[in-house]
């Protein structure tokens, strides 16, 4: 008598590249993308038995990002294009129960030449991505996304201070009043677990763009008391704005500058003459939060 249990199990292919091109005349887009496809269901035998008849393979899970990629005209609008193969796996694998599609969209930006933008060149702008995870269960029919925004580099020279903490013995970390703030955002939001007919209603590309743009517009503009009360305006904003989301979360690191000593130079680079900096790429501090909407029964 065996002691042990199949606990959870899931499988399909990770790392699939992709770029999709788009043609209307003269106009041309490109969308790259990065999919992982991975699989849940009665596919217990295959590991317990070495049973590959439920074992729909890796390679077609590679093949089926490629055919929807082809058939698709919604590869640009990742959440959509990831629940039409979630949809197509559901239909044709009847064994197979749950679906998880995670897509990485990297940033082909259209290029500006002799002012103009360009019919059918691009360039990569930035570093940052977005991101879905689409899982699509079988029963109930219902869609769990949770979608992403990562690597945006962001830094401002004046508005942060950080001061008023708390202190002990092993405190040796200065308070300012002004201070350079720097952070590589992570921010990721839910959205409440639905149909598919009733996430066809949402604009997935609109709620990208809002949450970059909420996210360095209060970067900018707040006074910030620290990346703590800075991050939780962000989240409190994007809840306000975009009923669909259920919950918002970032990670951001505090990418630190610290100014140079050059007092045995007698050479004054402190407070009102602090101009040269030298940025640490690590340690850096780390700062994370969910924040979720209240439920309505709460409210
Ligand atoms: O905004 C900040 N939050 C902290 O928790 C912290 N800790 C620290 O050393 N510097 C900072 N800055």
């Amino acid at each position: 008598m065996s002691t042990a249990t199949l606990k959870a199990a899931c499988y399909g292919k990770d790392k699939v590249r992709v770029l999709k091109v788009y043609r209307d005349g003269e106009k041309q887009t490109a969308v790259e993308l990065t999919c992982r496809l991975t699989l849940e269901g009665d596919i217990e035998t295959s590991y317990t038995k070495g049973d590959n008849s439920v074992v729909v393979t890796t390679d077609t899970c590679k093949n089926t990002i490629y055919i929807m990629a082809k058939r698709s005209a919604n590869v640009d609008n990742i959440e959509v294009f990831a629940q039409e193969i979630t949809e197509h796996v559901l239909r044709q694998y009847q064994h197979i129960h749950v679906a998880h599609v995670e897509i990485i969209k990297h940033k082909w930006s259209r290029m500006t030449v002799d002012g103009e933008l360009h019919p059918h060149s691009f360039v990569r702008d930035g570093e940052e991505v977005q991101t879905t995870k689409v899982s699509h269960h079988r029963q109930g029919d219902k869609v769990q996304i949770v979608s992403g925004l990562k690597g945006l580099l962001v830094l401002k020279t004046t508005g942060s201070a950080f001061h008023g903490f708390y202190k002990d013995e092993f405190t040796t970390l200065p308070e300012v009043w002004d201070r350079i703030f720097s952070t590589a955002v992570d921010c990721t939001w839910t959205f409440e677990p639905a149909s598919p007919s009733a996430l066809r209603q949402i604009n997935f590309q609109d709620i990208h763009q809002n949450i970059k743009k909420i996210t360095q517009d209060i970067f900018a503009k707040d006074d910030s008391a620290s990346v703590q009360a800075t991050m939780y305006k962000m989240q409190k904003t994007i809840l306000d704005q975009h009923e669909p989301i259920a919950e918002v979360s970032y990670v951001l690191p505090n990418k630190h500058y610290f100014g140079v000593d050059m007092s045995k130079f007698n050479i004054d680079n402190t407070d009102a003459n602090l101009d040269v900096y030298q940025p640490v790429s690590d340690p850096s501090g780390l700062i994370t939060a969910t924040v979720a909407r209240k439920s309505r029964s709460r409210l």
